[in-house]
C-alpha cells in the first residue's frame, strides 16, 4: 500500500520536519520521480514477499539440519549482497512534491518490511477505514493463535491512519484493548472509526476478528495532535493512491 500526498501535504511535512527535529526528520523530501518511485517500489517489494515466503518458510521447515545449514549460507550471502548499498539508518517516509509519498520501511503497511503483512488499509470515508488480510505463521502467540502484541500493532497502525486521515499527524497517547476471545491464525479484518474528537484529542474505536464472525480484540485509543504539529485540513491531504 502507497500513500499519495497532494501539495499541501507536501508542505505540511515540511513544516513538521523543521519543526520537529530529529524524530520528523524521517519525513524526507525526496525528489525522485513517480514513475521511478513506483518502478523502485514493483521491485523492492517483490523481494520483501519472497523474504515474508522465506521467514514463513523457515519457521514451518522440517527438512533436515544439514539442509538447514546449507539454506543458512546461502541466505548470508544474500544479506551480503544487499548491505553493499545501505541506508544510514531506518527507511522513514518519503514524499515528492508531485505528491507521491512512500513508506517502505512501515512494520504493518511498509512494502518494503518483510516484518509487515503488509497490511492494505482502505479509507472509505475520513474517520472510517478497515482492512482485510492474513496473518500467517509469523504472527504466533499462544498456539495457532495471533500474538495480543501483533493484534495490539495491526490496530494501532489502522487507528493512527484513521485517527489522522492523512491530514494531520497524529500520535498514540493511550490505546485500551479488550481480548474478548482468541484470534486465530488466518484471514483476519480490522475496522476502525473516530468515535469523537475534542481539540487535539481524537478518540477511535476499532476492532479486529475473522471476517464474518464475533469481534476477537476490541480497541479505544486517543489520538493526540502534538502541540508542534501543524495541521492540513483541506481535502488535499495525504490520500492512499490506487494501485495499493
Ligand atoms: C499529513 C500528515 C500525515 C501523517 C501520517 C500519519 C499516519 C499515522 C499512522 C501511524 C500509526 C502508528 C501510531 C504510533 O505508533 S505513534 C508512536 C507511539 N506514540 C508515541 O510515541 C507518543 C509519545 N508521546 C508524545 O509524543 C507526546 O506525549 C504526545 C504527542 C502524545 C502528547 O504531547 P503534547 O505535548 O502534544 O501533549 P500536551 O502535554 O500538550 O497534552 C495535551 C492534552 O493531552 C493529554 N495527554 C497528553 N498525553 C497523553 C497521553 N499519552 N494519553 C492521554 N492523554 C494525554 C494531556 O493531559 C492534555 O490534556 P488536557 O490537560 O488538555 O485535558
Amino acid at each position: 500500500m502507497v500513500c499519495t500526498a497532494g501539495p499541501a501535504a507536501s508542505g505540511a511535512l515540511s513544516v513538521m520536519r523543521e519543526t520537529l527535529g530529529m524524530t520528523m526528520e524521517m519525513f524526507i523530501h525526496d525528489e525522485t520521480p513517480t514513475d521511478e518511485v513506483d518502478r523502485r517500489e514493483k521491485v523492492l517489494s517483490g523481494l520483501a514477499d519472497s523474504v515474508r515466503d522465506l521467514v514463513d518458510a523457515t519457521i514451518r521447515s522440517t527438512v533436515p539440519d544439514d539442509e538447514l545449514a546449507a539454506v543458512r549460507a546461502e541466505v548470508a550471502a544474500l544479506a551480503a549482497r544487499l548491505r553493499r548499498q545501505q541506508l544510514p539508518g531506518p527507511a522513514g517516509v518519503h514524499y515528492n512534491s508531485e505528491g507521491r509519498s512512500w513508506n517502505w520501511g512501515n512494520a504493518v503497511v511498509g512494502l518494503g518490511n518483510a516484518v509487515a503483512p503488509p497490511v492494505e488499509i482502505v479509507h472509505d470515508a475520513f474517520g472510517s477505514a478497515y482492512a482485510e488480510m492474513t496473518l500467517g505463521a509469523a504472527y504466533e502467540g499462544p498456539p495457532g493463535m495471533v500474538h495480543g502484541g501483533v493484534s495490539a500493532l495491526m490496530l494501532d497502525q489502522i487507528m493512527g491512519e484513521t485517527a489522522s486521515g492523512f491530514k494531520r499527524l497524529t500520535m498514540t497517547g493511550t490505546l485500551t484493548l479488550r481480548y474478548r476471545r482468541p484470534l486465530p491464525l488466518g484471514p483476519v479484518r480490522m475496522d476502525a472509526r473516530i468515535a469523537g474528537e475534542e481539540g487535539r484529542k481524537i478518540t477511535v474505536e476499532a476492532r479486529i476478528g475473522v471476517p464474518g464472525e464475533d469481534t476477537a480484540v476490541e480497541a479505544t485509543g486517543l489520538f493526540l495532535i502534538p502541540r508542534w504539529a501543524s495541521v492540513d485540513e483541506t481535502e488535499q491531504g495525504w490520500s492512499r493512491s490506487a494501485e495499493g
